[in-house]
């Protein structure tokens, strides 16, 4: 599974290089090329059908790509060749996505989900025999404090309001400890205020996690950038990366938006 340490002494826990993808002729992703540091918060943005998508999906292992390496650099040195790992085991490897609806036990409570979540708890049958131990409940309770849910521990997850599911979903995740986190336009369907706790959270996230976040509302991006890169996609390549002010008055990133009705 795992070859000699290749990246010892960088901070990089993703690296994709010159990675290809065709679908039925069509080219998603084109030479694209992706470093992700350590505990970095990285916003991809870019216009419908630019591959971002797809993209995700091949860091997951749901889809493979036609040519290029995706590596995952664990913190012992070693690194791992993504593009030979089944599904399921990058997920095992502290790989976790968040899709954009959200997806919670909405029969148990705030709680329960996130104790079905920890990774010895595997399953929702093996989870209803499970005792949770003296660590599993801090884990949790540390949990709660991030997504800011502790009020509502006990509530009934089907209960919550669109976006505190959107934190608990993403507190599911936190459960497993991830290497990457990747966050696909967690802001759709939101309030602004709602848009604005989750910019907080994801802000909060960053240094101890690695997280790659997908999203098209740039007051939303903006937020989140700070000083951090934004990477603009286009035709399944990186049409520029950068700060979001650099990014924004990018004249080939306004080309790309113009007439999209989603100017950055
Ligand atoms: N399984 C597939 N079969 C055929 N074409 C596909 C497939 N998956 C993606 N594509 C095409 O690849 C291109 C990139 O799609 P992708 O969904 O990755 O873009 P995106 O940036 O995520 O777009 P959006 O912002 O609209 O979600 C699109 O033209 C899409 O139609």
């Amino acid at each position: 599974m795992s070859q000699a340490p290749l990246h010892r002494g960088t901070d990089l826990v993703l690296s994709v290089e010159g990675v290809n993808k065709t679908f039925d002729g069509f080219k998603a992703i084109s030479d694209l090329n992706f470093y992700l540091a350590e505990g970095e918060l990285r916003t991809i943005i870019g216009p419908n059908g630019a591959g971002k998508s797809t993209f995700m999906d091949m860091i997951t292992g749901r889809t493979r790509p036609d040519t290029g390496s995706l590596t995952l650099h664990k913190p012992d040195g070693h690194d791992i060749d993504l593009t030979k790992q089944a599904e399921y085991k990058i997920t095992r490897l502290g790989i976790a996505r968040k899709f954009q609806t959200p997806s919670v036990y909405t029969q148990h409570t705030v709680y329960d989900n996130l104790l079905l979540s920890l990774p010895r708890a595997r399953g929702l049958f093996s989870s209803l025999f499970y005792r949770e131990s003296k660590e599993d409940r801090e884990r949790i309770d540390e949990v709660l404090e991030t997504i800011r849910l502790t009020e509502l521990r006990h509530s009934i997850a089907g209960a919550l309001s669109h976006g505190q599911k959107q934190w608990l979903e993403i507190g599911m995740l936190l459960s497993q400890q991830p290497a990457v986190l990747l966050v696909d336009e967690p802001a759709a369907g939101m309030s602004d205020d709602e848009t604005h706790r989750t910019g907080e959270l994801l802000i909060s996230l960053a240094g101890k996690h690695s997280l790659i976040v997908i999203e098209h509302d740039m007051t939303f991006v903006k937020q989140i950038a700070r000083d951090g890169k934004v990477t603009v996609l286009h035709q399944g390549t990186v049409l520029c990366e950068g700060k979001f002010d650099e990014v924004q008055s990018n004249p080939k990133v306004r080309e790309v938006y113009l007439g999209r009705g989603k100017a950055a």
